[in-house]
């Protein structure tokens, strides 16, 4: 919903353009402005009195449904994922919120600094000189248009009935009618827009009738809730309404482009006032925040972080209250180098692969050429990357060289695996045969997670020293001490307990899930195993049932329970290795002296936990291991839970600038388009041209003195509400000062959804 206002109402008639000025209703056909009004093909009737135009402001009629739904619901973004889940903007505010609800329309009205509130009194007493000496009857305020030169100061002179301005909004109850000038943030030049930021036109506050006190919020008379239009039923005939689509313009007749100012009621628009301008100062950002009708996209707000995330947070400085921290920032970024690597030529050439595999394409080596895939399968394997054709998404693809599936029978246990579903297996998504490499391979496609690392890679490497220098502060025994030197291995110092407890858990969570679903892991060794982060997972699932597969067993479940038991008596040789920091730790004869050293180094509860899993006379479960984790499962759960906290928090912040990046890319490829189907104006007229000015408003504001207004926050809020569809009104300015239009973010999102639409369609 907008109300246009164009300054049409010349303080000097000897400056009318009689061209620009057409006789019929003021407005130049040929003019951007009046493209806009003429837009969706909407008959503009002429000679239409403002009389018969605010009856058509009726807070009780009711909005036509289906113009509400063009701007009610979030439109989709062309991102063909979005889901609509915008909350209803045009949900009546309660009552009680009236006062504030009255100056909805006006932005930046609520929220007038004490400055912005000088300007405004200022402008009153000028208007007020000028209505002394304008012709018209004293009685009621008189409406002056700013010359063309001039921008315009709207302001109000009287304490007689309000007069309204902008148009009905497109749910009356939702946003009563602005009966009230309200004082705006004098606003300057091209960019001059709102109570929010620039300068020019001043909309200024309205005296209270009641109170007379320029600048008090108070209702004006009449105002109901949902009761009769506030809206005087008696204007000049001098002013032309027009509802086009719902929207409300006011232009001058003839009559009225040739008389003195026109009165109406309390507003002046004072052309000669010397703050037409604008002031230079603008109204903070904070002060419009807390108009009701900002409550209408309030849901749009990022609120800052939480206090309890704030806290867990190592440096409390500003800067991570609003941005991703850097150990985030730096992770992801190394993600997403990995995901995105390329071969060279040099590694294309020497891995020969072919451009597609199946169902994928552009393969990436995980690893250096033709691996043999296990100590206890002698069969050679390779790990690629490889991108889905027709989803894009990235998978792990694990070949097994010259492999002949010999029955199609274990394609059953390829199910069963392929519906398991845990956050510490890697899930396996299908198993092809494939020529494509040139010999006949068998293809396991998993998820694939960048950046991991096998368990032996992370724990089990030595680590290059330089100068055979070891530094004395790693590990947690004290730095020189004996203990420190005894707890150091050729792999590192020993791991602090707390993580092996959380391997230990990660493992178990997955081998439970995995043995629930009748199946046995079989290959639970440190090189099937990633590390991903702190992100434990099983990595080669289901390659040993298919290559062990004995097609003539009858039941190739059989030994699955024989499985499990040797998959524990694996679990604890690698917690034990762990432990030690080195895999000969679990050689048979150095068993008994690992023990002994994770006794001296750990708790009873880790020792307990290993000796049970190595005593292989009892059926052992994986369920058993529950009550040895006991209450550290609380320790790691907390902190899983505060990591999902920061994370939610991250997102919070990251979900507002995806948001915002959406909308400026659809502004900026509608704004100042060269040509569209052929038509070089597109861009320029019509519903694109409110946006160009809105653009403007955006990024192009300018103080009193011509210099630029860079506000991220002013940036920030307004598309904030542009996307929310906020009632609240934005001032446009025209580049050439020439034409102020009124318009509530509500409509300025429909015309953006519209133009977009538009080229959308004809890509
Ligand atoms: N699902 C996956 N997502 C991402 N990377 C993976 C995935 N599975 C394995 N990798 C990575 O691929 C590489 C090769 O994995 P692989 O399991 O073959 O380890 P390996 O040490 O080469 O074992 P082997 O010596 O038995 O071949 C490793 O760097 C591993 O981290």
């Amino acid at each position: 919903m907008s109300t246009f206002l164009n300054n049409f109402f010349p303080a000097d008639t000897a400056a009318m353009d009689p061209i620009f000025f057409s006789p019929t209703n003021g407005i130049p056909s040929e003019s951007k402005l009046a493209t806009y009004m003429n837009r969706q093909n909407v008959a503009t009737p002429t000679g239409y009195g403002l009389n018969n135009g605010f009856s058509l402001l009726n807070l009780d009629s009711p909005l036509p449904v289906n113009k509400k739904s063009q701007v009610t619901p979030q439109s989709p973004e062309f991102i063909p994922t979005r889901i609509n889940s915008s909350p209803n903007f045009y949900a009546p505010p309660p009552y009680h919120n009236g006062p504030m609800q009255l100056t909805n329309g006006l932005n930046g009205v609520n929220g007038l600094t004490a400055a912005a509130a000088a300007a405004a009194a200022a402008a009153a007493a000028a208007a007020a000189a000028a209505a002394s000496t304008a012709p018209t009857s004293s009685t009621s305020a008189a409406v002056a248009a700013a010359a063309a030169a001039a921008s315009s100061t709207v302001t109000v002179t009287a304490s007689s009935a309000p007069i309204a301005i902008s148009g009905a909004p497109p749910n009356p109850a939702a946003a009563p009618f602005v009966s009230s000038m309200s004082a705006q943030t004098p606003l300057k030049g091209r960019g001059g827009g709102g109570g929010v930021g620039g300068g020019g036109a001043i909309l200024g506050r309205q005296e209270s009738p009641t109170t007379g006190s320029l600048g008090e919020k108070s209702p004006p008379h009449g105002m109901t809730p949902h009761g009769a239009s506030p809206i005087p039923t008696t204007l000049p005939t001098s002013v032309h309404q027009e509802n086009v689509g719902g929207t409300i313009y006011f232009y001058p007749t003839a009559n009225a482009q040739n008389s003195q100012p026109v009165g109406v009621n309390n507003v002046v628009v004072d052309a000669t006032h010397p703050a037409h301008h604008g002031v230079s100062a603008v109204a903070p950002l904070s002060s419009v925040s807390g108009v009701p009708s900002g409550l209408l996209y309030t849901g749009h707000v990022y609120p800052g972080p939480a206090s309890n995330v704030i806290a867990m947070q190592p440096k409390t400085q500003l800067e991570s209250a609003f941005f991703i921290p850097d150990e985030m920032r730096s992770e992801i970024l190394a993600r997403n180098e990995i995901s995105n690597l390329i071969m060279d030529a040099a590694e294309a050439a020497q891995h020969a692969l072919p451009l597609d595999v199946d169902n994928y394409h552009a393969l990436y080596p995980l690893e250096p050429p033709a691996q043999p895939l296990h100590a206890k399968l002698t069969l050679p394997a390779s790990t690629y990357r490889a991108t889905h054709n027709t989803t894009g998404l990235k998978y792990c693809l694990r070949r097994l060289h010259g492999f002949r599936l010999q029955s199609t029978k274990c394609m059953t246990l390829v199910e069963m695996w392929k519906k398991l579903q845990h956050t510490n297996v890697v899930q396996l998504r299908e198993v092809f045969t494939t020529k494509a490499f040139g010999d006949n391979s068998l293809v396991l496609v998993y998820d694939y997670y960048p950046g991991s690392q096998t368990l032996l890679a992370k724990y089990f490497t030595p680590t290059p020293e330089t100068n055979n220098y070891t530094d004395p502060f790693q590990g947690e025994a004290r730095p020189f001490s004996h203990k420190s030197n005894m707890q150091r291995t050729n792999n590192g110092p020993l791991l602090p307990e707390s993580t092996i407890w959380s391997i230990i858990m990660q493992l178990t969570a997955g081998l439970r899930a995995i043995h629930q679903a009748g199946l046995a892991c079989k290959v639970l060794d440190p090189t099937k195993i990633i590390v991903t982060g702190k992100r434990v997972r099983f990595s080669s699932c289901c390659i040993s049932d298919i290559t062990q597969f004995d097609p003539n067993a009858a039941n190739p479940l059989a030994l699955v329970n024989m499985h499990q038991q040797d998959d524990l008596t694996a679990l604890g040789r690698l917690v034990l290795a762990l432990a030690c920091r080195c895999l000969q730790s679990v050689q048979r004869d150095n068993v008994q002296s690992s023990i002994d050293m994770v006794t001296r180094n750990y708790s009873t509860d880790l020792r307990n936990f290993i000796v049970y899993l190595f005593t292989t006379n009892n059926r052992r479960s994986v369920t058993d291991l529950m009550p040895m984790i006991g209450a550290r499962f609380y320790t790691q759960l907390d902190a899983l839970q505060s990591q999902i906290d920061m994370q939610e928090d991250e997102l919070a912040k990251e979900m507002e600038n995806g948001r915002l990046y959406r909308i400026l890319v659809k502004l900026n490829s509608i704004n100042e388009r060269p040509d569209f189907n052929l038509d070089c104006t597109w861009s320029e007229t019509g519903d694109r041209y409110m946006l160009k000015l809105f653009r403007d408003y955006l990024f192009h504001s300018v103080t009193e003195d011509g210099r630029p207004w860079l506000d991220h926050a002013h940036i920030v809020q307004c598309l904030n509400k542009l996307d929310a569809g906020s009632l609240e009104r934005v001032q446009l300015m025209s580049r050439d000062e020439q034409s102020v239009l009124i318009v509530s973010y509500a409509e300025l999102k429909n015309c953006l959804e519209n133009a977009f639409s538009e080229l959308m369609s004809s890509t």
